[in-house]
């Protein structure tokens, strides 16, 4: 249910700045005399008068949000006057500031007033949060930033020394994008890999490509632009394809001699310029375990901020039956093979590390990795119906 028309009378609105609320009561009832299930309590939009009546056109709190973060995105001002009000999460060096609270972690936003006090104290100047970046907002408009208090930073005093007087002061520790994700739940997660991300691509496009010149930052972080030619940069991320291959009664996992021992994972790699996403599926597989693929099917995408921003483009793949024999290509990979159903079950159920290490077996990609995902898809319904590659 994204959008709504319906008529009421005045007495009903409220109007805030250039948006309204329609009495909770009221809308309740009218929206339940007219079938609708009301799962969402509030709901704002643009008014137009019509004789005595009002005439709304009312958006979902998502649709609200969504225009809310585009238009800090166009507009230097608003999104100024948005960190007023808005909260900062933190980073160093691109490792995100958690604080535990009993046997969970969570990623801790500041207030602009507490961290202009922070800057002050340790000798930074509070004009470094422009550099800050905006990564989303709460149902209420609270705009969220990202700010990293060393990348960038013109200030003298050495970085490392400054880390521990900060965690000591902001009561948490910076802890490493990779641990941090294991330690957060899923919607801190992903607010804190696109932040990372964001955060990591402005620090490496600080100089216009063309020019040389130093290349300026939105007040928002969506873009840089070159002030002596006016070319645009914009964040970029790689597609990658990651597939699960099966040959119909077992599935192909692999391992690169980077990958922590004892883990396999489904193959992946970067789409070549160019390439569609069947060509890439295509090519990869050839590439690294010397198959064809027969048929693939598409599941899902998810952001992968390591080593930079990918675009993870996850598929099941089917290869010729008869035409399983694997060749792997050790400059890729370190090993592949075929794994059982029953193998790959057991697997996910026990899928802890330390144990499965010390028990000889394999280990999996954790939950939050779109690779966790597709080989447990495969696993609760291993025979899908692909398409064509
Ligand atoms: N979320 C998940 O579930 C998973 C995510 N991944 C991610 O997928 C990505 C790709 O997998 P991988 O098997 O390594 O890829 P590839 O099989 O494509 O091999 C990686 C190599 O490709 C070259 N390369 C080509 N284009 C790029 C580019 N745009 N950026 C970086 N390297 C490039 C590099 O070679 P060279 O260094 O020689 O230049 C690199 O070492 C990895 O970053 C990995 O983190 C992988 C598995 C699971
Ligand atoms: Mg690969």
């Amino acid at each position: 249910m994204e959008l709504l028309d319906f008529y009421c009378q005045c007495e009903n609105v409220l109007f805030m700045g250039n948006k309204i609320l329609i009495d909770i009561q009221f809308k309740r009832n009218h929206l339940l005399q007219n079938g609708f299930d009301l799962t969402m309590s509030l709901y704002c939009g643009i008014a137009c008068r019509r004789k005595s009546f009002w005439c709304f056109r009312l958006l979902s709190t998502y649709v609200t949000k969504t225009r809310y973060l585009f238009e800090l995105k166009e507009d230097d001002d608003a999104c100024k006057k948005a960190q007023q009000t808005g909260a900062f999460y933190l980073f160093h060096s691109l490792a995100p500031l958690l604080q535990k609270s009993g046997h969970q972690y969570q990623a801790p936003r500041h207030s602009l007033l507490e961290l202009e006090r922070l800057l002050a104290k340790f000798g930074q100047d509070t004009q470094r949060i422009e550099d800050s970046v905006l990564i989303g907002c709460s149902e209420q408009h609270e705009a969220w930033f990202a700010l990293d208090l060393v990348l960038n930073s013109s200030s003298s005093i050495n970085a490392s020394l400054q880390k521990s007087e900060m965690e000591t002061e902001l009561k948490g520790s910076f802890t490493k994008l990779r641990k941090a994700l294991f330690q957060l739940n899923t919607k801190d997660a992903s607010l804190l890999t696109t932040a990372q991300a964001l955060l990591r691509w402005h620090d490496a496009h600080q100089f216009c490509s063309r020019s040389g010149q130093p290349t300026k930052k939105n007040m928002a972080g969506s873009k840089r632009v070159c002030p002596s030619n006016k070319i645009i940069y914009y964040p970029q991320m790689a597609p990658v394809v990651i597939t699960l291959v099966s040959d119909g009664t077992r599935c192909l996992l692999a391992r690169q001699s980077s990958f922590p021992k004892g883990m396999y994972s489904a193959l992946a790699g970067f789409c070549d310029i160019g390439e569609s996403m069947e060509e890439a599926v295509r090519r990869e597989v050839a590439e690294e375990v010397g198959l064809e693929v027969e048929t693939l099917q598409y599941s899902a995408s998810q952001h992968w901020p390591f080593p930079n921003s990918s675009l993870m483009i996850a598929c099941h793949a089917t290869v010729k039956p008869g035409q399983t024999e694997i060749q792997v290509n050790l400059k890729e990979l370190e090993a592949a093979g075929w794994f059982s159903h029953d193998e790959v079950a057991t697997a996910l159920r026990k899928n802890n590390p330390y144990t499965q290490q010390q028990n000889g077996t394999f280990w999996l990609p954790p939950k939050l990795a779109i690779a966790h995902q597709l080989i447990k898809e495969w696993v609760e319904k291993p025979s899908c119906s692909p398409l064509p590659a």
